[in-house]
């Protein structure tokens, strides 16, 4: 499928894709574009199927759909090797990538998120309450999930903000992406990701918590490291944005 995408950057910059949460939109990366930019990158950013503007598929999808929507977004580009940065569902296609296309992907960096999140059943329930109760009633537990309670106080007009985005997804978007979650178990697979790799977790993330999920990543490939973010939720990327910017420009420049 054709992803909606924005491409930022210097045109000779090595190229980043950054690949987000289920229920966001590519906006979601705001705090890393200009550091990565001006780090040099060239930032590709992109909306999953069903979400911001790319459509909504019409079958719910699976992991190997997702990251063949970033094959085919890196062929319609032109772009042989990219680096992947992915939080969430993001890193859930990041490591699917790195598994699946090594000869693609340069370094992997891989936020909060995890290599098997709950149950399929769970993530149906998930996907019928999109249905039957609607976004504004998804978006108001993802907030919660998303970014600690004192963020939250202190952000009130950015809080409201990503409530909004996941709010305005559409249902049968979201819904087919917990079907992709639902379905996924990577943790087998990744011994085979040869690229160098950075995990990064947020120390107060509900949703994938470091001992629970970042550890068990970066003991399973080879060479990876963890880091653990203080004062961060799920969206860590937003929350303590100059610790995660810092982070990942230090890691997509590494031995260079
Ligand atoms: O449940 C949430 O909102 C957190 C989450 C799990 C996968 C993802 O992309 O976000």
């Amino acid at each position: 499928m054709k992803v909606n995408h924005v491409v930022e950057g210097p045109a000779d910059g090595e190229v980043v894709v950054l690949s987000g949460s289920i229920g966001s939109n590519l906006s979601m990366w705001d705090p890393q574009v200009e550091p990565l930019t001006s780090a040099g990158f060239r930032v590709v950013r992109y909306d999953h199927r069903g979400h911001g503007r790319t459509p909504v598929p019409e079958t719910p999808c699976s992991l190997a759909d997702l990251g063949g929507d970033v094959v085919e977004l890196l062929d319609t580009l032109g772009v042989e090797r990219a680096h992947v940065v992915g939080l969430s569902l993001g890193g859930m296609t990041a490591m699917w990538l790195g598994v699946n296309v090594p000869d693609r992907i340069g370094r992997l960096v891989l936020c909060c998120t995890s290599a098997k999140l709950g149950t399929p059943a769970m993530w149906e329930e998930r996907a019928q309450l999109a249905r039957t109760e609607g976004m504004p009633a998804i978006a108001d537990s993802s907030i919660e999930r998303w970014f600690t309670a004192e963020w939250r106080a202190t952000h009130p007009q950015l809080s409201r903000e990503y409530h909004h985005m996941t709010a305005a997804t559409p249902a049968e978007g979201y819904a087919a992406c917990c079907a992709a979650i639902g379905s996924m178990d990577l943790l087998g697979d990744l011994p085979k990701i040869s690229a160098p790799t950075l995990v990064i977790s947020g120390a107060d993330d509900p949703a994938t918590p470091p001992e629970e999920h970042g550890r068990p990543i970066a003991e399973a490939i080879p060479g990876a490291r963890l880091e653990v973010v203080p004062h961060a939720a799920h969206l860590g990327n937003v929350e303590q944005a100059a610790r995660f910017n810092d982070l990942i420009v230090e890691h997509l420049k590494a031995d260079r």
